[in-house]
């Protein structure tokens, strides 16, 4: 948990320096513009105030890159300080204006890109105050001009730029509204998918549990088994032999006859619980179909297989079934059979099955061990 916030914060971390990176782009036009108008004899202030626009720049952006790369904007309420970098450049932009000269005009669009940056992050209200800061900022600099005579520029001439503006930062404002809107909308869907996938992904869960799992006895079922069983087999390394035993509850029929459906239900449920406790974390029962269960031990060999069915066999013959009368005993019998990685696991079954016969005709109640060249 606490490793994905750190992943979302730094993922964060880097959007927002890249948002940054973005800006320069402007600053740098702007750099460009300045260089332009002064080369040509536009620049209308000194050589020291044309430097002093880039010291500010690169100042001011200097401090930003700093705090970014320290993590020291996250200190703040808004990370993506786009608020105070969109101040700063409004007030650089109008410190330009206040020496582009001829043209002033052509650059007051700038206001309008600075703006732009704030469409994502700023609420309405917090956008309108930035747009009618801008605003602001050019007012106060017609003012100034007007009173020093700094600019040749009549009244309602500055009055229509001023206005211009004003309506471009309207349509901004209006602009941004639907971006927001539309962003927020796309959230919520990303969040209603995401709700969605997750109770998906719960359902496949459950789905893949039914298909693989017995529900009289909550053991893995047939086809479980059988892909478990692959799979181990591959990993199987040279020399290793897994241990099979194929299981039958004996006079099966005749619990069920004698005492009910229900009753033998009680009964394979009690054999599945006996031989789960019998086993080890990684050795496996499974329903392998009405009374026959089978057992799998990971990397055994004979001595061991032989060792904990004849456990299982013994617990469960001595077991006293709540649903039968006292004197009935349930036993089992199985065959048994080791498998190597390079076997067929449909002949090594048939040889379980074949042992298992030999134990049932052998008097049940017993284990028999399929003999050939492995075994
Ligand atoms: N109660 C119950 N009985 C089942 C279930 N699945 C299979 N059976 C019964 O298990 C019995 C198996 O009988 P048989 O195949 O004749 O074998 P058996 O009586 O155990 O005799 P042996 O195997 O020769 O010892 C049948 O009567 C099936 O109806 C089940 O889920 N619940």
């Amino acid at each position: 948990m606490i490793e994905m916030d750190v992943n979302r914060q730094a993922r964060y971390q880097a959007l927002r320096l890249q948002r940054f990176y973005l800006a320069q782009l402007i600053y740098g036009i702007s750099y460009l513009i300045i260089a332009v108008t002064w080369a040509t004899g536009s620049y209308t202030g000194s050589n020291a105030m044309a430097m002093s626009h880039y010291l500010l720049g690169f100042g001011s952006q200097a401090v930003f890159f700093v705090m970014f790369k320290t993590g020291f904007n996250l200190r703040f309420k808004d990370p993506s300080l786009t608020s105070a970098q969109i101040i700063v450049a409004l007030l650089l932009q109008t410190y330009l204006l206040a020496f582009a000269g001829p043209v002033r005009s052509t650059i007051l669009v700038a206001y309008c890109l600075i703006l732009l940056f704030g469409v994502f992050q700023l609420s309405r209200i917090a956008y309108l105050a930035h747009a009618a800061f801008a605003l602001v900022c050019y007012g106060s600099l017609v003012v100034i001009n007007m009173h020093f005579e700094l600019y040749p520029q009549t009244l309602s001439i500055a009055l229509l730029e001023w206005f211009v503006l004003a309506c471009f930062m309207l349509w901004l404002t209006i602009l941004g509204s639907y971006i927001r809107e539309l962003r927020e909308r796309l959230q919520q869907r990303h969040t209603t998918l995401q709700q969605h996938q997750q109770s998906l992904r719960g359902m496949m869960e459950q789905l893949q549990n039914l298909a693989s799992t017995d529900t009289l006895t909550g053991l893995p079922n047939r086809r479980y088994f059988l892909d478990e069983v692959h799979r181990r087999m591959a990993l199987l390394g040279n020399g290793q032999t897994l241990g099979l035993a194929l299981i039958d509850l004996d006079h099966f029929k005749r619990i069920n006859d004698l005492y009910g459906h229900s009753a033998g239900d009680d009964v394979l449920q009690s054999f599945a619980c006996i031989a789960r406790t019998n086993l080890r974390g990684d050795d496996m029962v499974a329903r392998f179909g009405g009374e026959e269960f089978v057992v799998l031990l990971g990397n055994c060999d004979l001595a061991t297989l032989q060792h904990c069915v004849e456990r299982i066999r013994m617990n469960f013959a001595n077991t006293h079934h709540p649903s039968l009368p006292e004197s009935a005993h349930c036993t089992m019998s199985a065959g048994l059979c080791l498998i190597h990685p390079e076997d067929s696991l449909e002949v090594r079954i048939s040889q379980a099955d074949e042992a298992l016969y030999r134990a049932k005709a052998g008097g049940r109640n017993c284990s028999r061990i399929h003999e050939d060249v492995y075994a």
